[in-house]
């Protein structure tokens, strides 16, 4: 593949960064990639493992210059950086960010967009539970979907270049509307990952009556929890802080579902079990029928193992 854009900058210099650095450099879509983190010490990793081409000491001296800026860090921190790189971006660039919810972006970052600047959200559905520059992966993104999510119309020729990238770097690509980006990541990620924190938490509480036992024989179920729930507290406060109305309205429906299977539990009620359950078998069988089954050999272990 040839270059798509001659300076890429990513602001955030972790797991989604470095995935996306990595991505890049295994198919030459990129002249060069600077990079900026807050904290010095990931700025010395970054540099130590060669994460980007030129890591820099402040987010604006990396965008200076760049065609695509990309925003990699906590949602809750993006309206600071785009405060701050604001006047640095070259009038034709495209900015974009990889947040795991829409609407807040869009409305924090949205009003510092210079005039002739593409503001292009994004959304790669691909992570681990893993975080930091140590924690990227060139191959994050294979058969993964990445949503690009603008608001109403977007320059035509910054829409089609950033879908490249994405295609490059080996995601599918697809375009959604921004409200409806976030109920549908409020069901297939964000309440899920509320789920696996509370069973986690409930077994921690379980483990201080039966002496460790629950996590010396945890099943396999239990255990995918647990990897869920070993994802990045800020992030995932940030996610929560700001999709709140989808997440809470999905919380609700999940919670009269919980509601009522506890009543079947209790009524001895084996029909409602077994329906419900079949439904739900019959689900993942149809995600496997059209080819979605992402549990693909190192699908979000990468090089970090489990
Ligand atoms: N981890 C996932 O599974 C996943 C998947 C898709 C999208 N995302 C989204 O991608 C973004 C980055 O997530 P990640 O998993 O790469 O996180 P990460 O914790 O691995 O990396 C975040 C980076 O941002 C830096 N940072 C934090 N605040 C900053 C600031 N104010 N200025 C500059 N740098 C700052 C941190 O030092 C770190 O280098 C988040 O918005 C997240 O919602 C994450
Ligand atoms: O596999 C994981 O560890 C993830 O949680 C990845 C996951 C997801 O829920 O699918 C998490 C958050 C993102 O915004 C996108 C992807």
């Amino acid at each position: 593949m040839s270059v798509i854009y001659d300076r890429v900058a990513l602001i955030g210099l972790g797991l989604i960064a470095g995935s996306m650095s990595l991505a890049m450099r295994r198919r030459g879509l990129a002249g060069e990639v600077t990079g900026y983190a807050r904290s010095a010490e990931t700025r010395d990793t970054a540099r130590r493992i060669g994460l980007v081409d030129r890591v820099c000491d402040s987010a604006a001296e990396a965008v200076e210059g760049a065609d695509l800026v990309v925003l990699c860090v906590p949602v809750g921190a993006m309206e600071a950086v785009a405060v701050d790189i604001a006047p640095h971006l070259k009038t034709g660039a495209t900015l974009s960010d990889v947040g795991s919810t829409k609407r807040a972006v869009i409305d924090a970052v949205g009003p510092h967009v210079p005039q002739g600047v593409h503001f292009i959200p994004a959304h790669p559905l691909a992570g681990t539970e893993h975080s930091g520059p140590e924690s990227g992966f060139a191959k994050l993104f294979d058969n993964r979907w990445c949503l690009l999510v603008p608001e109403g119309g977007v320059d035509d020729a910054a829409m089609a270049n950033l879908r490249l990238l994405w295609e490059g770097m080996g995601a599918h690509v697809d375009q959604m509307e921004p409200d409806h980006h976030d109920l549908v990541l409020a069901v297939t990620s964000h309440a899920p990952h509320l789920i696996a924190y509370t069973m986690v938490g409930v077994a921690d509480d379980l483990r201080r009556v039966t002496d460790s036992e629950v996590i010396k024989y945890s099943a396999a179920g239990f255990r995918d929890f647990t990897r869920i729930a070993a994802s990045d507290p800020t992030m995932w406060r940030d996610v929560f802080l700001s999709n709140k109305d989808a997440t809470l309205e999905i919380l609700g429906r999940f919670t009269e579902e919980l509601f009522a299977l506890q009543r079947a539990i209790r009524t001895g009620d084996g029909d409602h079990l077994f329906d419900y359950f079949s439904r739900t078998r019959a689900i993942r069988r149809g995600i496997i029928e059209a080819g979605q089954d992402t549990d693909a050999p190192d699908f979000g272990r990468g090089k970090q193992g489990e």
